[in-house]
């Protein structure tokens, strides 16, 4: 299997039983994401990211069209466990250490053990001394922090982050942001970032898809070729400012109508 997967989308839909009529969250989406990169899937609130999302991990069925990861169906990645996912709402094991938690996304993924790196990983979110502790010790930051740590274990091939950090604080986002990238770009990963920060986008990633309102479209396909690693001085620069601007034009040009808005 190829370590850095394209994924594509042919025709992807994706509709949910409502009360009175079903609720379109994707329309049909056509979308080559190519190995190795990072995208950002940026929208408004409830605008279908996360389903997206859990279509490409193979949680949810598509109602229409077909995805493939390299040569695989999402299903079939998943269950080899090439692909490893963090979610907003973290759902660690309550009843394993923060560490046994950590351990067991390399397990899983069928890696063999390496405490070192379980350590090292445990260090880098900023949990060194939480060995020990249950998830419910933790506040809901380090939950987050964890459940990135776990995720990247596994060395997946594709690694997919919806929010990771929306629970934790500015000083430990901006930490993250800074040392987190270099991890996975050096294992080489496909990933897709779900973010509501547009600095965060344009920081993390290499190319930055914006959505359209309920049933998400592309509304734009922004390209990031900011040069990385992405310290202070990229940060500062007029080319970083220059697409933080274009994605925010992007966002307020396709917001929900006011009077949707406002329900
Ligand atoms: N399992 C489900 N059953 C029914 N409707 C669902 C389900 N999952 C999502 N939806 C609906 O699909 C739409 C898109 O939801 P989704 O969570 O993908 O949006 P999002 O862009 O990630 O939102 P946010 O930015 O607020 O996290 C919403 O209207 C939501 O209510």
């Amino acid at each position: 299997m190829d370590r850095r997967p394209d994924i594509h989308l042919a025709g992807v839909a994706k509709s949910f039983a409502g009360a009175i009529r079903p609720v379109e969250a994707v329309a049909p989406v056509d979308l080559v994401l190519a190995g190795g990169q990072m995208t950002a899937l940026v929208g408004p609130s409830g605008c279908g990211k996360s389903t997206l999302l859990r279509l490409i991990a193979g949680l949810e069925p598509p109602s229409e069209g077909r995805i493939t990861i390299g040569t695989e169906s999402p299903d079939e990645l998943r269950q080899r466990a090439g692909l490893a996912v963090a979610f907003q709402d973290a759902a660690l094991l309550p009843w394993r250490s923060v560490e046994g938690n950590i351990a067991l996304g390399r397990a899983l993924a069928r890696k063999p053990r390496d405490p070192g790196m379980i350590r090292e990983l445990m260090s880098l979110v900023g949990l060194s001394g939480f060995e020990r502790n249950r998830p419910a010790e933790l506040s809901g930051g380090m939950r987050q922090r964890a459940a990135i740590a776990r995720a990247l274990a596994g060395e997946p091939e594709l690694l997919l982050l919806d929010e990771p950090f929306a629970a934790v604080d500015a000083l430990t986002r901006d930490r993250l942001n800074t040392e987190l990238p270099p991890l996975w770009e050096a294992r080489g990963a496909t990933s897709i970032l779900v973010t509501h920060s547009v600095a965060e986008a344009v920081r993390l990633s290499d190319r930055i898809l914006v959505l359209t309102p309920r049933p998400a479209r592309i509304a734009a396909d922004i390209p990031v070729p900011l040069p990385r690693p992405r310290g202070p001085e990229v940060l500062a620069s007029e080319a970083f400012r220059a697409l933080c601007t274009e994605v925010t034009d992007a966002l307020r040009d396709h917001q929900y109508p006011e009077s949707v808005a406002a329900q």
